[in-house]
């Protein structure tokens, strides 16, 4: 079994304890009370590269990375730092992540949201909205085409923008099948957890233009931003090397500074 399927187990697992504890019907109620999300594609596509910022506290490849015993204050620092979007891990078993932490961090910033986890019912998408997502990871490895397509169209119908998360070529035809606007491409193989800078280089080019592109993990600074942003990178999406630095809002604002170059700025 692959990691990614046992890590898939085990959300489903918990997804059933969730969906006993509160029946779908009463997050539909709670919604109703919960701010629209915001507009996150208009916030990607600003000038020069952008930066979302994760809150992380463990991974199945590294183990523990960072204790985070304030996830709010953290993101106060990256929202400081100028992130654009910020990331919160939500899954428990192997990310350390939950819903409060999402919650935690709403109630601390303005910046834009993604619930960063393994979505697989349209009840974790209710779930964002009530704790105040903007947006949705939604990894192609992690699906079935029919319940891709289902959960990009629920998540919109939800005013939630799907941040549609592909690793390879075949999965990129599934992502453009499904209408993703927002694709993320992984330099992480779930199947392996093994990492590969390159992989955002050789499948950049099959994304068509008018998506936002967005290149997921393995940034340890400013010199990976770049690299990224040279193979047409519109966001770089960056956890470890934010949570385990000293200075989150310093090392996010060095990111937003390189993204922000001039040569960078006016790319079509
Ligand atoms: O910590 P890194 O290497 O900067 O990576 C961040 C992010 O890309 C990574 O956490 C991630 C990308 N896709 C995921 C899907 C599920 C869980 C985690 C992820």
């Amino acid at each position: 079994m692959s990691v990614l399927d046992e890590i898939l187990d085990g959300v489903r697992a918990d997804l059933a304890d969730r969906q006993a504890a509160t029946p779908l019907e009463r997050l539909k109620e709670i919604a109703e009370s919960v701010p629209r999300p915001q507009d996150v594609v208009a916030a990607l596509r600003r000038p020069g590269v952008q930066v979302i910022a994760e809150v992380k506290r463990s991974s199945p490849s590294k183990g523990a990375l960072a204790a985070i015993a304030d996830p709010a204050a953290l993101a106060r620092d990256y929202a400081d730092g100028g992130a654009c979007l910020i990331s919160v891990l939500t899954e428990q078993r192997r990310f350390s992540g939950s819903l409060a932490d999402l919650a935690a961090v709403r109630a601390s910033v303005e910046t834009p949201l993604l619930r960063k986890d393994f979505v697989v019912s349209s009840y974790q998408l209710w779930e964002a909205r009530v704790h105040g997502a903007d947006a949705v990871l939604l990894i192609v490895a992690a699906l079935d085409q029919d319940a891709l397509i289902s959960l990009v169209e629920r998540a919109r119908s939800l005013g939630l923008t799907p941040l549609v998360e592909v690793h390879t070529e075949e999965e990129i035809a599934r992502a453009l099948d499904a209408g993703a606007t927002v694709i993320g491409v992984n330099a992480r193989d779930l199947k392996t957890l093994q990492v590969d800078r390159d992989t955002f280089a050789r499948l950049a080019p099959l994304i068509p233009g008018d998506r936002i592109k967005i290149a997921e993990s393995g940034v340890r600074g400013p010199h990976d931003l770049l690299a990224y942003a040279s193979s047409g990178a519109d966001a770089v999406l960056v956890g470890e090397s934010l949570v385990k630095g000293r200075h989150p809002r310093d090392a996010v604002a060095d990111l937003v500074t390189a993204g922000a170059h001039p040569a960078l700025r006016d790319r079509s």
